[in-house]
């Protein structure tokens, strides 16, 4: 996909802004410039609440509502495989409004399916340093993009073990039983899924991190499913039925499966500074964003905050190659210009971006 022209209207500090794209910042990368407090990383949330209809800053959905008005708008013309679309946004105090062409009553799902878009933001070492719900829901949007029926699995998986919570609260060891094969079987769907992207992204992410580090530091990308490694689900599930019924809740299982990340045979959380945890998000994302791209036929869009920090020069110079290298287009945010050997695309002053009131 590619964004070929962006408008906001009060949308956080913007009255209005405008935005035009040319073809040529696919794979070439755009930087937004400015000062702090300029609104560049509300251009960025504004981008990504047309895929995903909330905020990637986890506040309040009216939080991106401009100070004293009622609606905030965002609306983009969007090329996906040369056929452009419009999209529209509307954050009213009430709800969301979404338009996508003429049609007034498209909803989330439909955003999320046709617009993929992943975001890198200041809080991507989250991935790194925090629990595993970040990377289960990083690992949960390139497989909801490739494999059609995941969402569906998806579901029912929640459906079944929201059933099995419950028998577990009443002590009901029977009802707990009835409820395995159903929840085996859900559970399978979901894991396989998992499973085959990871497997898919562990190559590309390491050559990333080789590439992005400058150096061999051996990066390891694993996946534990939610229960014992060399255990089937069903063993698992009868090993931990007493610890489930004294807990009240389902201890095995997707819903606890997570991303191990290692360097030099290390968990990358006790030992990789802040800027090597952002090189390896960096590199998960991007391996992700390109394996998308090939399975989906389409580019996914990347979004990419404060792109500098953390980051020195060579460190940027390589990440950009990299991204240059991609196929998607990557909308970026940059507190100072990038320096024009960085040679991105198109730049843009965030201030430059405000539209004349009509
Ligand atoms: N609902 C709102 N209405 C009006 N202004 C808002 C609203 N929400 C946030 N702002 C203001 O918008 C400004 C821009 O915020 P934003 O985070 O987009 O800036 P930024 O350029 O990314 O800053 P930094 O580089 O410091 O991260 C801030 O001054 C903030 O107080």
């Amino acid at each position: 996909m590619l964004i070929r022209s962006l408008a906001l209207t009060d949308f956080r500090c913007h009255a209005r802004m405008q935005l035009e794209l040319t073809a040529a910042s696919a794979p070439g990368g755009v930087a937004i410039i400015g000062d702090n407090a300029t609104g560049k990383t509300s251009v960025l949330e504004a981008i990504y609440l047309l895929s995903r209809g909330v905020s990637f800053r986890g506040s309040s959905p009216s939080d991106v509502i401009r100070h004293d008005k009622d609606h905030a708008l965002v609306v983009a013309t969007v090329e996906v495989q040369n056929e452009a679309s419009r999209y529209a946004v509307q954050r009213g105090r009430a709800g969301l409004e979404i338009r996508i062409g003429g049609r007034r009553d498209a909803t989330v799902l439909e955003l999320a399916r046709a617009l993929p878009i992943q975001v890198m933001d200041p809080r991507a070492h989250r991935l790194i340093d925090e629990g595993p719900v970040h990377r289960r829901r990083m690992l949960d949007w390139g497989v909801f993009h490739v494999e059609h029926s995941f969402l569906h699995n998806w579901r029912q998986f929640q459906r079944v073990l929201r059933q099995r919570n419950a028998a577990c609260r009443r002590g009901d060891r029977k009802q707990l039983r009835a409820w395995n094969p159903a929840f085996i079987e859900s559970a399978q769907r979901v894991d396989a899924a998992r499973r085959q992207h990871l497997e898919a992204l562990a190559c590309s992410w390491r050559e990333r991190v080789n590439h992005l580090l400058d150096d061999e530091l051996n990066p390891v990308l694993g996946y534990r499913p939610g229960w014992p490694k060399h255990a089937a689900l069903g063993e698992a599930l009868e090993d931990a039925e007493s610890r489930e019924l004294d807990a009240g809740y389902t201890v095995v299982g997707p819903h606890r499966a997570d991303i191990r990340l290692q360097l030099g045979g290390r968990q990358v959380r006790h030992q990789a500074s802040r800027g090597q945890q952002k090189a390896l998000v960096m590199a998960l994302l991007t391996a992700q964003v390109e394996l998308v791209a090939e399975q989906l036929g389409h580019s996914p869009l990347l979004l990419i905050d404060d792109f500098s920090a953390e980051w020195g020069v060579a460190m940027r110079h390589r990440a950009v190659a990299q991204l240059q290298q991609g196929s998607a287009q990557w909308i970026s945010t940059w507190l100072d210009a990038p320096g024009s050997d960085l040679e991105l695309a198109e730049m843009f002053h965030v201030e430059h971006l405000a539209r004349a009131a009509p």
